[in-house]
């Protein structure tokens, strides 16, 4: 049975985490993202003008899937497209021997722009793949049956490396005991209901935060428009039209988030909250809360995601979160 752990790298002010992958003869940086479920990279049929900077998948490695291409639009209108190949994937010396592995054709000037990152690593449910005309599965649910846990971790830390696991559970990366939650998949992402919440020091958690997806992929922590407003009416804060989102000082006296998951309450350091200053040197920090609005629920993205261990466990049969604290 298979195991193996990778290095999860910050980009500046943890925007992204990036992640060392082979794909065929081809060595990537690709972003893990549990809010997707496709494998795609920057490769030699992508425009040399949109891949300037990135490293490139060589798909003359690969098996093309005649007639298959896929196509995503990500939450924040970021986008690629492209054709399909089978290839061999390593991830931690995880192998999977014929992973569909999406080939670039056309990328949005967010991902050319951002050299850091050579395409995307999908850990959510297959189920919202994009490949046609046949949905294809996502590195984890390739390799699951062949690992000795069907399970990943993710170790995401502030301004540090991390580590995601797969097929086991490094009890050395938390705290205390691990709080499991039942996972709604039905619409493809690791969904789980949050509970209670308080702002600074008062831990006892109250209000209802409700129904949220686990997101790496994912920079900031989006909650209710009440939760947000309620956090940035104690942190001094404000929302700033022109910036699109709250504000608040940069210093270092931004209170805690506590919210209650499983009935145990994880704290985000109000460090976490002041995300990053709206212009260098600005002593104004754009938020790392903001409002969920126009999205239907809430994201608990990276600034969640780094104060915890996360255990994204499918071994029980119905899938399952675990949170620890780190
Ligand atoms: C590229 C990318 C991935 C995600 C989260 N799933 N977003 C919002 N953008």
């Amino acid at each position: 049975a298979q195991s193996g752990t990778v290095a999860a790298d910050p980009q500046q002010y943890d925007q992204a985490y990036l992640s060392p992958v082979t794909i065929g003869n081809s060595q990537l940086m690709l972003d893990f993202d549990t809010g997707s479920a496709d494998l795609w990279a920057f490769s030699n049929e992508t425009p040399a003008s949109e891949s300037v900077g990135h490293a490139k998948y060589d798909s003359s490695t690969g098996t093309e899937l005649q007639g298959y291409s896929w196509s995503i639009t990500y939450g924040d209108q970021s986008g690629a497209a492209g054709n399909v190949y089978a290839d061999k994937v390593v991830v931690g010396g995880v192998t999977a021997t014929k992973q569909a592995v999406e080939a670039a054709t056309s990328i949005s000037t967010s991902f050319s722009d951002n050299t850091d990152s050579d395409g995307l690593l999908g850990l959510a449910f297959s189920s919202i793949n994009t490949v046609t005309p046949k949905q294809q599965t996502t590195f984890f649910d390739t390799v699951k049956p062949t690992l000795a846990k069907a399970l990943f971790t993710c170790d995401l830390k502030q301004g540090n490396a991390g580590s995601y696991t797969f097929g086991y559970i490094d009890t050395s990366k938390y705290t205390g005991s691990v709080t499991y939650v039942p996972v709604d998949d039905s619409q493809g992402f690791w969904s789980f209901t949050a509970g209670g919440y308080s702002v600074g020091s008062d831990n006892a958690t109250s209000g209802s935060v409700g129904v949220s997806i686990a997101d790496t992929g994912t920079s900031l922590l989006y909650l209710p428009a009440a939760v947000a407003k309620a956090y940035y009416a104690k942190a001094g804060g404000k929302f700033d039209n022109q910036q699109g989102g709250y504000t608040l000082p940069c210093n270092g006296n931004a209170p805690d988030f506590n919210v209650a998951i499983g009935g145990k309450t994880f704290v985000v350091p109000g460090s976490y909250i002041a995300y990053a200053p709206i212009t260098s040197g600005s002593q104004t920090c754009f938020g790392g809360i903001q409002a969920n609005t126009g999205i239907g629920f809430n994201i608990f993205g990276d600034v969640f995601l780094k104060a915890v261990y996360a255990i994204f466990d499918v071994s029980q049969g119905a899938p399952r979160l675990g949170f620890a604290a780190q």
